[in-house]
């Protein structure tokens, strides 16, 4: 069964929501993250995402990695993890991230980047 395929809608810890759209065979995907938090004064929106994951009829539970880059800032956040299926069979992505913020001179680069974790699991739609 096709588990671990991360085509669909997807939901963090922090309510954060995403969307993969597209697939292409030899795992990279594009797709659509919507933050639920932000440390911007900026009016939070839907953000563009592309990325690529191991193909899960090769690697059981793969491992991916993709980018956000946010429309609404000037920071992009790079997110990697893992795909794994629990004894219910659900699927959750355990990641971690790197957030960038645009810093205005080299001296400031040190407090530019955030460290963090986060957990997907998969929004059923209603029909399953
Ligand atoms: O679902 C998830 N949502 C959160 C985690 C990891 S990504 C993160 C959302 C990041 C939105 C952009 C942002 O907050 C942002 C934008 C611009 C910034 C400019 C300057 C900053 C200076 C210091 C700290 C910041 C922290 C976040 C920032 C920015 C800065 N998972």
């Amino acid at each position: 069964v096709k588990k671990c395929s991360l085509t669909g809608r997807w939901v963090n810890d922090l309510g954060s929501n995403m969307t993969i759209m597209t697939m292409k065979s030899n795992g990279d995907f594009a797709g659509i993250y919507y933050t639920a938090v932000s440390a911007t004064t900026k009016k939070i929106e839907r953000s563009p995402l592309l990325g690529s994951q191991h193909q899960p009829y090769l690697l059981k539970q793969p491992t991916f990695g993709f980018t956000v880059h946010w429309t609404f800032s000037d920071s992009i956040t790079v997110f990697t993890g893992q795909c794994f299926v629990d004894e219910d069979g659900k699927e959750v992505l355990k990641t971690m991230w790197l957030l960038r913020s645009h810093a205005d001179k080299p001296i400031d680069d040190w407090k530019a980047t955030l460290v963090g974790y986060n957990e997907f699991k998969r929004l059923e739609s209603p029909m399953e």
